[in-house]
């Protein structure tokens, strides 16, 4: 069935689950986005900043499922792109970025052309940095196959993806992209491996399951609590895996966060000698403040579609394939389930009491439990670590990437791709990067909660180089700023105010709440401060 190539490309993307595209267009890209408006198969929202559009496009893919879509012009726009795709890639995030181009005519001048870089090929070479396939649309006879291979590859390899569209392509004439078969599965070692895998955990004492990100970009969280609940062993996220297989009736230990965490946790997973690492990066976010270090070659760790226990090394087994593998094997359920393990979370302080972050975490679990469970996106900053005494929920973070900028255009991603009320912690630091993203909440029908934790520094970075000058951030008034981009703001100073805030903004819908939360210098949340401690301890000689 012929149509134009942005039409195949659209329903090629909604194939594998897209909703939107978000996008910035640019006279290199006016005719795809002409096109992809024409087309009308995916509804495409424009924001202000292309970092907020990779953000966004990030967040839709990571709580929805399948791809992400961001669209951008040639040059200025591709390459404010970078540090979005960076995380994705660092994430396992699918986003796909759509790029416009110059056209053959152009290329074929020999002028130098604007956006332009060192060569015209300088942002391909940049983004084949960045990603885990791409391809350059420039032949509607070669492009079907292209779109098909590269979006597979996305999701098969849970990663970012670049299409360069020049200009002169997106209302040619074009094919529909095939189906392609999914690459070869080794049947032979995926048995082998199996077998080993459950005979090492059954010959532990103390197996522990540790789940990590690829749970839940390949979609077997469901699979992996039975799985949890049939080998009837506990199970601990990392720092990146927080709100995995809440509520999955597993015995379920809480976030591993090593010395910055709960103290039997951290016992618990590094005192494990089957410790199965399933889909967990090996990062210093998720490990670099272990109180021991974790002796991994007593680990299994499966990861990227490797699984490595021992001195063997299994290669080419999808994460999926392996756990269905697992639960072929481990039939029967323990006679009961495991109940979840209580949490200690903060208490909610005198109303007259300052702001902290325990507090302000506290409150917000208040009203959750008052009014449901919300999903949260959160920023780089202390406000990560405050996410980590929140009532687990569905957490979205730059949690290894670790890149500022993150919550505000997420959280619009999250609520445009599901539906679903945010809530977003961000610092004023990363909101002075990408806040004011808020500006098009309304237009996108999104009505955020934004817990802004406002402590006029960069103080993560502070309590890390006390002496540096550099780190005070001055008195920005976030709360006067909100009504001029279309929400509502409070400015907030106790625990009592913080309480009828968030009350007042849980009730208001149709406009995005902005909590200007003012923390004093230096008030930290327990757990980074837990992290810090442990950082000095770990960096001290002998
Ligand atoms: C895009 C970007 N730029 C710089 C950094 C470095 C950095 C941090 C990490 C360590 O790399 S934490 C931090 C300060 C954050 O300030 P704020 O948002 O106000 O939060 P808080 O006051 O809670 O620290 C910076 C600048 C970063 N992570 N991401
Ligand atoms: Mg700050």
């Amino acid at each position: 069935m012929w149509s134009n190539l942005t039409e195949q490309l659209l329903h090629a993307l909604k194939a594998r689950g897209a909703t939107e595209i978000f996008g910035i267009p640019g006279d290199f890209a006016l005719p795809l986005f002409r096109a992809i408006e024409r087309a009308a198969i995916l509804p495409l929202y424009t924001l202000s900043h292309e970092p907020g559009l990779g953000f966004a496009a990030d967040a839709a893919a990571r709580v929805r499922g399948g791809l992400g879509v961001a669209a951008v012009t040639y040059g200025a726009g591709a390459l404010n792109m970078v540090n979005p795709v960076a995380n994705a890639y660092a994430e396992r995030v699918p986003l796909v970025v759509l790029s416009g181009a110059p056209a053959a005519h152009e290329v074929a001048s020999g002028l130098l052309l604007h956006h332009q870089v060192k060569a015209l090929d300088s942002q391909w070479r940049i983004f084949e940095e960045l990603t885990v396939d791409r391809a350059r649309l420039d032949d509607p006879v070669t492009a079907p196959a292209l779109i098909a291979r590269v979006l597979d590859s996305a999701l098969r390899r849970a990663g970012p993806v670049y299409l360069e569209i020049p200009r002169d392509m997106p209302e040619r004439a074009c094919a529909a992209p095939p189906e392609l078969p999914p690459p070869p599965l080794d049947r032979e070692r995926l048995a082998a491996c199996a077998d080993e895998l459950l005979a090492r955990l059954r010959a532990a004492r103390h197996p522990l399951l540790l789940v990590g990100v690829e749970i839940r970009r390949y979609g077997i969280e469901a699979q992996v609590a039975e799985l949890a609940r049939r080998l009837n062993i506990p199970v601990a996220t990392t720092l990146m895996g927080r709100g995995l297989l809440v509520d999955s009736g597993v015995q379920h230990l809480g976030t591993y966060l090593g010395l910055a965490g709960d103290p039997e946790l951290t016992e618990a997973v590094e005192g494990s000698d089957a410790l199965l690492l399933l889909g967990a990066i090996i990062c210093d976010s998720n490990f670099a403040v272990s109180r021991k270090r974790i002796d991994f070659r007593h680990a299994i760790r499966v990861w990227q579609g490797e699984v490595e226990m021992g001195h063997h090394v299994y290669r080419e087994l999808p994460i999926k394939e392996l756990v269905e593998a697992l639960l072929l094997r481990v039939m029967t359920r323990p006679p009961q389930p495991f109940i979840e393990t209580a949490r200690a979370t903060p208490e909610l302080p005198a109303p007259d009491a300052p702001l902290t972050p325990a507090a302000i975490a506290a409150a917000a679990n208040a009203l959750m439990q008052k009014h449901g469970a919300l999903p949260v996106a959160c920023d780089m900053g202390d406000c990560l670590f405050t996410a980590m005494d929140l009532t687990p929920t569905d957490l979205i973070a730059p949690g290894y990437y670790a890149t500022m900028g993150y919550g505000v255009p997420a959280a619009l991603g999250l609520q445009v791709a599901t539906g679903r009320r945010p809530l977003v912690l961000v610092g004023d630091g990363a909101f002075q990067m990408t806040g004011w993203e808020l500006g098009n909440a309304r237009a996108m029908g999104c009505d955020p909660i934004v817990l802004l934790l406002n402590n006029a520094s960069w103080e993560m970075l502070r309590t890390f180089e006390p002496e540096g000058r550099y780190n005070g951030r001055g008195a920005w008034d976030f709360a006067a700023m909100a009504a001029g981009m279309g929400g509502r703001g409070y400015e907030v100073h106790t625990v009592g105010q913080l309480v009828e805030a968030l009350a007042c903004a849980q009730a208001e819908r149709g406009r995005f709440q902005l909590l200007d939360l003012r923390l004093a210098p230096g008030v930290l949340s327990p757990t980074l401060q837990r992290f810090v401690g442990a950082v000095k301890r770990l960096s001290m000689p002998g």
